[in-house]
């Protein structure tokens, strides 16, 4: 239970919906044990007449009347009660249900890149879904049926033993064996259940990885393959389902057998004390229904526990995450101003799962208002360094200074809301295009909206679209090309406006005609801004500030374009490569 304690606040949260729903459960309750005992009393009421005992017929029909008048207003009641108490108890469940989704998914928002590596999208998910619906029934049945049962237990015990211990004793025999029954079956049932969960989960991922990669599944003509992992896959699912089916089919039978048996009991014993004369025989019509509305309380006792458990497991996995601290924290409340001048010094970074020294001891300063341009082959450490100027990590050694200020010493928020960044992979929302611009600035009016689109020359192709701004995208934007989804991506950095603008690689998609174009809007654009261009293309970069080639993390060549196309070395051999390559 140590896990669920994390709950308590959440149980505090709502207390008087749950302190009402206990006081009703406790009414409606003892307004429904009211019905055996005026079964019993209208009962013995005809026996007695019949015995002689009461001679008086039309007292004896008057007591059945307004007996049945009572027993019709407290099932009534009782009903109307069980509705308001799972009003309070199932919504208040529902509502912790809400909260904790709420409090894991901003956890996630909170936890830095290096969890989501380590992490899968799946496991994710599935913490947030299934995991939460687990506890939801700790909070909701669980709570419900214990209240339920405990009141039922409490009032229905102290009647029948105020009317006859002997016959209750045996009559409750059974029912610790139909608990422990239902509780082997309820851990049995959970067991097959998670199997099936499981098989549920890959199926979907199965499906969901065949249909985003069908493209090249029919380009390679192997759906027949992706048809049989599909076909195993759902036989083994079948299977286990059934399995489940087969225990789930189990517990009712089990639950009617043990009631059969208190009900034996309560006839065989009720009717040798009848003999005996030591009671009426509307004492065993009574404790009949006893047995009858026991039952079900006695079965969830097992239900219950197994629920409890699994909650339990499940809200072990959600306070693994909830517990994690993020890496990269925000340490600073006040405002931070940011101009957009940017320094490394001396800066190394790893990356601690694949143990990848991605930069060795870099420096170089880059002014307010200035451009920055980065060249090197692939897996040179380009990205990483824009990933440390926008503190997705932290460097090992060194340190990044943004206007003369060590980075960890700025507001993150602050930081983050100054920098525009383009990545090398546009990402695009499945919702509209003006949506996805719009991103980087909600308020943004249409005209805005539409130059930003301009200045990234992507305007001319969405005005072709027939619903123009307000064509949806699909999902990661699948109805775009990948030049039009990079331009879209760039038109949200810009309209952004931020301080900071960083462009990783995201014209490659773009012919070098288009790629002109842009790059000249951009430097309108971008004139009071620092800008940072990865590329491979020279004709990107030629006319940036500063250029640094990295190789291996550490900066081979630095300069401007006319100081670089005339030194030897690998800007000169990139430069008359593609030189060549255009007159061809
Ligand atoms: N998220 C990551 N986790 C672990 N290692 C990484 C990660 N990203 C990059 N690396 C490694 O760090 C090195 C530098 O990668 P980086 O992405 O900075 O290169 P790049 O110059 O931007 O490459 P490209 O031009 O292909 O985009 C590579 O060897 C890469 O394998």
């Amino acid at each position: 239970m140590k896990a669920l304690q994390y709950l308590n606040k959440y149980f505090l949260k709502y207390k008087y919906r749950l302190i009402i729903g206990l006081i009703i459960t406790f009414c409606s309750k003892y307004l429904a044990l009211q019905i055996p005992q005026l079964i019993r009393e209208s009962l013995d009421a005809a026996e007695n007449y019949r015995l002689g005992l009461i001679t008086d017929l039309d007292l004896v029909k008057t007591d059945l009347l307004n007996n049945i008048l009572l027993i019709l207003g407290a099932a009534l009641l009782s009903g109307f009660f069980t509705f308001i108490m799972r009003q309070m108890i199932i919504v208040s469940s529902r509502l912790i249900e809400f909260d904790l989704k709420n409090e894991i998914y901003q956890q996630y928002q909170r936890l830095s890149l290096n969890f989501y590596k380590k992490n899968k999208t799946g496991d994710l998910m599935n913490r947030i879904s299934e995991d939460v619906s687990k506890v939801r029934m700790y909070f909701g049945p669980a709570v419900m049926y214990t209240m339920n049962m405990l009141v039922l237990f409490i009032v229905a015990i102290i009647k029948m033993y105020n009317i006859d211990a002997t016959l209750t004793n045996y009559t409750l025999l059974p029912l610790p064996i139909l608990s422990i029954s239902i509780y082997i079956l309820s851990r049995v049932i959970n067991k097959r259940s998670t199997i099936v969960q499981q098989y549920l989960s890959k199926l979907t991922a199965n499906a969901q990885e065949t249909f985003s990669g069908i493209s090249i599944l029919k380009s390679y003509g192997i759906e027949k393959n992706a048809m049989l992992e599909f076909e195993i896959l759902a036989e083994t699912s079948k299977e286990k389902n059934i399995n489940l089916f087969k225990a789930q089919a189990l517990f009712f039978p089990l639950m009617i057998l043990l009631i059969g048996l208190s009900n034996i009991l309560v006839i065989y014993i009720g009717g040798l004390r009848y003999i005996e004369g030591s009671i009426t025989i509307g004492v065993i019509a009574e404790f009949i229904l006893y047995v009858n509305m026991l039952t079900w309380p006695v079965a969830v006792v097992g239900w219950v526990t197994s629920i409890v458990q699994q909650a339990e497991a499940s809200q072990k996995r959600i306070n693994e995450f909830l517990k994690h601290e993020p890496e990269i924290k925000n340490l600073v409340s006040t405002t931070s101003i940011i101009k957009g001048a940017i320094e490394f010094k001396d800066v190394t970074f790893t990356y601690d799962d694949t143990n990848i020294t991605a930069l060795k001891n870099l420096s170089f300063k880059l002014d307010q208002g200035k451009t920055l341009a980065i060249l090197g082959n692939t897996g040179s450490g380009k990205s990483t360094i824009i990933n440390l100027i926008a503190r997705l990590y932290d460097t090992d050694s060194g340190e990044v200074l943004i206007d003369g200020t060590n980075i960890k010493d700025l507001n993150l928020d602050d930081l983050r809301q100054n920098i525009g960044f383009v990545p090398q992979e546009a990402f695009l929302f499945s919702d509209t295009i003006k949506n996805n611009i719009k991103f980087g600035d909600e308020s943004a009016s249409d005209a805005k909206i539409e130059q930003a689109a301009k200045d990234a020359y992507i305007h001319h192709n969405i005005i072709e679209f027939k619903e123009g701004y307000n064509t949806y995208v699909g999902e990661r934007g699948v109805t775009l090309s990948g030049g039009q989804k990079q331009r879209v991506s760039i038109a949200r950095a810009i309209i952004k406006d931020p301080k900071i603008l960083i462009f990783d690689d995201c014209l490659s998609a773009v012919d070098t005609e288009t790629e002109e174009i842009i790059l000249n809007n951009l430097q309108k654009v971008s004139q009071d801004k620092t800008t940072i261009i990865v590329s491979h293309r020279v004709s990107s970069i030629k006319n940036a500030d500063q250029i640094i080639v990295i190789e291996n993390g550490a900066i081979v060549q630095q300069g401007s374009h006319n100081e670089l196309v005339n030194k030897v070395g690998y800007y000169k051999e990139l430069y008359e490569q593609q030189l060549l390559e255009k007159e061809i």
